[in-house]
């Protein structure tokens, strides 16, 4: 990879965090961001870095073993986002955020664990899909990282339980879309409980599967 396209790179992963908290959907120095980078290493964000005051100059480069090269000390989750990538060869980018609706449906008693938010929407259906919940660990807990390794092949997006999303795209563009979809979703269904929401049906799912493949 270019030392060009690194640095677009790089100034992608600041200007998106930034627009992520500015506007709320991750509070202080929570969340992480990474990319994947053609030598098989990665940029990721640097454990307790605010994202909306990144320094492009300042964000972690490790190589693909996930040794830290360069830049500040990569985020505590970089095994996380190793055991996502590890199973989604498809994925260039990966966002993880503390977005206050989707954490309050990972609190949630009473959820289908296998699909926390029921596909309200087409475009939460074209964006994210299914969402399984991961089962709660510390967060940078390396078992985090098992736990998605199981469920990463399938799905593009999991909740962390009484934690988070985190959702990979096949850049860094999509990720964060997808991200924000879930947030909007998660509110809709916060919005609706009780109301007994009208869902797309399986037949409705599958067409849109059909017609807009991840
Ligand atoms: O919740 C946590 O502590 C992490 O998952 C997180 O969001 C921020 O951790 P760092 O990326 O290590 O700052
Ligand atoms: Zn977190």
């Amino acid at each position: 990879m270019s030392a060009q396209e690194e640095n677009r790179l790089r100034e992608q992963i600041s200007t998106l965090g930034k627009s992520l908290f500015d506007r709320g959907l991750t509070m202080g120095s929570s969340g992480n961001i990474s990319v994947r980078l053609d030598d098989g290493g990665w940029l990721m964000t640097p454990t307790n870095a605010c994202l909306g005051r990144l320094d492009p100059a300042r964000i972690s480069r490790l190589d693909g073993q996930g040794q830290w090269l360069d830049g500040d000390m990569p985020t505590k989750e970089q095994f996380l986002h190793m055991a996502m990538y590890a199973e989604r060869p498809q994925s260039g980018a990966i966002v993880h955020l503390h977005s206050t609706h989707s954490v309050a449906v990972s609190c949630l008693p009473g959820i289908d664990h296998c699909d926390c938010i029921p596909p309200l929407t087409a475009y939460y259906v074209m964006r994210v899909g299914k969402l399984p919940l991961v089962p709660y660990h510390v967060p940078g807990d390396p078992r985090l990282g098992d736990a998605v390794r199981g469920l990463a092949g399938q799905y593009s997006a999991v909740l962390l339980a009484n934690h988070g999303p985190v959702v990979a795209g096949k850049d860094l563009e999509a990720a964060v879309y997808a991200t924000e979809e879930l947030e909007e979703t998660a509110k809709l269904f916060l919005l609706l409980r009780g109301e007994n929401p009208r869902a797309l049906n399986e037949e409705q799912v599958a067409e849109l599967k059909r017609r807009f493949p991840a």
